[in-house]
């Protein structure tokens, strides 16, 4: 793909992530029916609140003023609106009509009906709370029908601005409308509970702290959605709280440092760009104050505040995804299929508030059905981080423990593979031999040969050595031309023959190297696990027997002396 499409893709993404996250209002607008076709609306545009009986005996008409898209627009936070109503065609009774209002979500509304003396109140929360309908719109019914001319009057209190939606919808239609509601909803929060819960349990499983901001993400959204959303409401006490602008403040902000945190960790931002992640770490510290501060008190700039800062972060988490991007990070390629139907659904949710394309049905459920697979990506991408992780350091574990040029295994591994083998053979009283090979006047075959024919003479040893050990046998190369084999159950006699079987396999097949043939010989020294010994004093005694074949002329296999005594091998020069 074009680098210039990654970089721009990732920019993209990692600003809509930012502005989901943040923008608790937008995602209130993801219910919004069709407009009603079958009323005019009109806002009440004079200064003062109307007396009700003006209102209701349309003395205040003419304080009305017609709102062309139908949507009913609070002016300002918690200021009483009043609305009008009026039928343009008759609204037959026979299917039980209801007038539906949403988003619902801080809205307490007041509908008086024709002939009423009384208002119906709705609202989510509270003691106008309707449990007989889910949450998905205030639902006023109009037993009566209505006909055409007939005035309804609303009285609106929202805690937001949030603009709403008023429609006629049949009865039926409104309750099969909230048991598909409710069962997409309890889905998508139960997956968003669920990963959070992975993501923590990940974390404590792992210890990788990506999880938990992920966790943190997810439950902080989860929780803000719930609230947002309404089915907090079985708590009675939530109430209040959900309508507290504290809330909002604090769950949103928390959701913007966890993903900030996370976006930071994700990225390998400390390694990889420490500068975005010192700018980061100060725009969570600003928000953690915010979020501390907030907790007693809120003050008229505090949005501003938070947001200030927020646009601060987008553009150092832009810049780092776009370097990260740039690099082919695989990481950048994880937030892109993460995040890409979280921008499809924020851009076709903003169309149809636009009235760019109509408010298709599916795009109710499209932010919050987004952000769960949001939630499930990056848990995949962290895993596969993890994997990574651990794969390269396997590798890293491998490269020091065997040796690169031979394959088998390196002087430290070896020496910490004896002893556990030592450990094990004492406390069983196994037999256990080792053996000390030396590649007779190795300096000449480099001399003569040179350093390469040198490099694959001793790759062929270690592999001729290695084929006459068995399974569970170790082979190491100690240091130069040096090797190890540890013989496991071994006793003297048979590691003496197995070293015979090593010395005679070289002696009597040189090694065709490069097109040449390089006759080789090799020195052993075989010695016996004695009860009590260590591993380095086996392996001296072995060493030494090794010394005593080389002082004797060389080409030749010796047993540790203390043990058995010199065994001339029966080749030997
Ligand atoms: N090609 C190659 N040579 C190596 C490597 N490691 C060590 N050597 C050479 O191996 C030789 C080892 O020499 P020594 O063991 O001292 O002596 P030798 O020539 O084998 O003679 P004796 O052991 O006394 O029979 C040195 O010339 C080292 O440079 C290696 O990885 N590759």
């Amino acid at each position: 793909m074009d680098r210039g499409v990654w970089r721009i893709g990732g920019a993209g993404l990692a600003l809509l992530c930012l502005i989901l996250v943040w923008c608790g209002p937008l995602r209130a607008q993801t219910a919004l029916p069709p407009p009603a076709t079958e009323l005019a609306v009109a806002r009440w545009t004079g200064a003062e609140e109307p007396a009700l009986w003006q209102v209701l005996s349309g003395a205040a008409a003419s304080g009305f003023a017609e709102v062309e898209d139908g949507r009913l627009v609070p002016t300002a936070r918690r200021e009483v609106g009043w609305w009008r109503l009026v039928a343009l065609r008759d609204i037959a009774p026979h299917n039980a009509p209801q007038l539906v209002l949403t988003p619902p979500h801080r809205k307490r509304v007041e509908l008086w009906r024709p002939g009423d003396s009384e208002p119906l109140a709705r609202a989510i929360y509270g003691r106008d709370a309707d449990y007989s309908h889910s949450t998905r719109f205030l639902v006023f019914p109009l037993p009566q029908g209505l006909r055409r001319g007939d005035a309804l009057y609303l009285r609106m209190i929202a805690a937001d601005v949030v603009p709403a939606q008023v429609s006629i919808l049949p009865g039926q239609e409104v309750y099969r409308g909230d048991i598909v509601y409710v069962a997409v909803r309890t889905f998508v929060l139960t997956v968003l509970g669920l990963i959070a819960l992975l993501a923590f349990g990940l974390w404590i499983g792992l210890r990788e702290r990506g999880y938990v901001f992920l966790g943190l993400t997810l439950a902080t959204q989860m929780l803000a959605m719930a609230i947002e959303g309404g089915e907090m409401r079985a708590w009675l006490e939530l109430g209040p709280l959900a309508l507290d602008r504290r809330m909002d403040i604090i769950l949103n902000t928390a959701a913007v440092v966890a993903s900030l945190r996370f976006f930071s960790l994700f990225l390998r931002l400390r390694d990889l760009q420490p500068t975005a992640a010192r700018l980061l770490d100060g725009c969570c510290v600003l928000l953690g104050g915010l979020i501390a501060v907030t907790i007693f008190k809120t003050w008229r700039y505090s949005g501003s505040f938070g947001n200030l800062v927020l646009l601060a972060a987008i553009a150092v988490v832009l810049y780092a995804i776009g370097a990260a991007v740039w690099r082919r990070q695989r990481e950048g390629v994880f937030l892109l299929v993460a995040w890409s139907p979280l921008i499809v659904s924020l851009v076709a949710l903003v169309g149809a508030y636009q009235r760019w394309w109509p408010m298709y049905r599916w795009l109710e459920f499209a932010y919050p059905s987004s952000l769960a697979f949001s939630g499930l990506a990056l848990l995949f991408g962290l895993t596969s981080r993890l994997r990574q992780l651990r794969h390269d350091r396997d590798r890293a574990q491998h490269r020091a423990s065997y040796d690169a040029l031979t394959g088998v295994l390196a002087r430290t591994a070896l020496e910490e593979a004896l002893a556990a083998a030592v450990g094990r053979a004492q406390r069983s009283g196994e037999a256990l031999s080792v053996l000390f090979l030396d590649i007779d006047h190795f300096k000449r075959i480099n001399d003569e040969h040179g350093h390469r024919a040198g490099d694959e003479a001793l790759r062929i040893v270690a592999l001729r050595a290695r084929n006459r050990l068995r399974p569970g046998d170790l082979c190491g190369r100690y240091g130069g031309d040096e090797m190890v084999a540890v013989l496991i159950g071994a006793r003297l006699d048979e590691a003496l023959r197995v070293a015979e079987h090593m010395r005679l396999a070289l002696n009597d097949h040189p090694l065709s190297i490069e097109g040449r043939l390089i006759p080789i010989a090799l020195s052993l020294g075989v010695a016996e696990l004695r009860p009590g010994e260590s591993g380095e004093q086996l392996l001296r005694r072995a060493d030494a027997a090794l010394y005593a074949s080389k002082s004797a002329g060389r080409d030749r296999v010796t047993a540790d002396r203390a043990a058995l005594g010199a065994v001339p091998a029966a080749g030997a020069a």
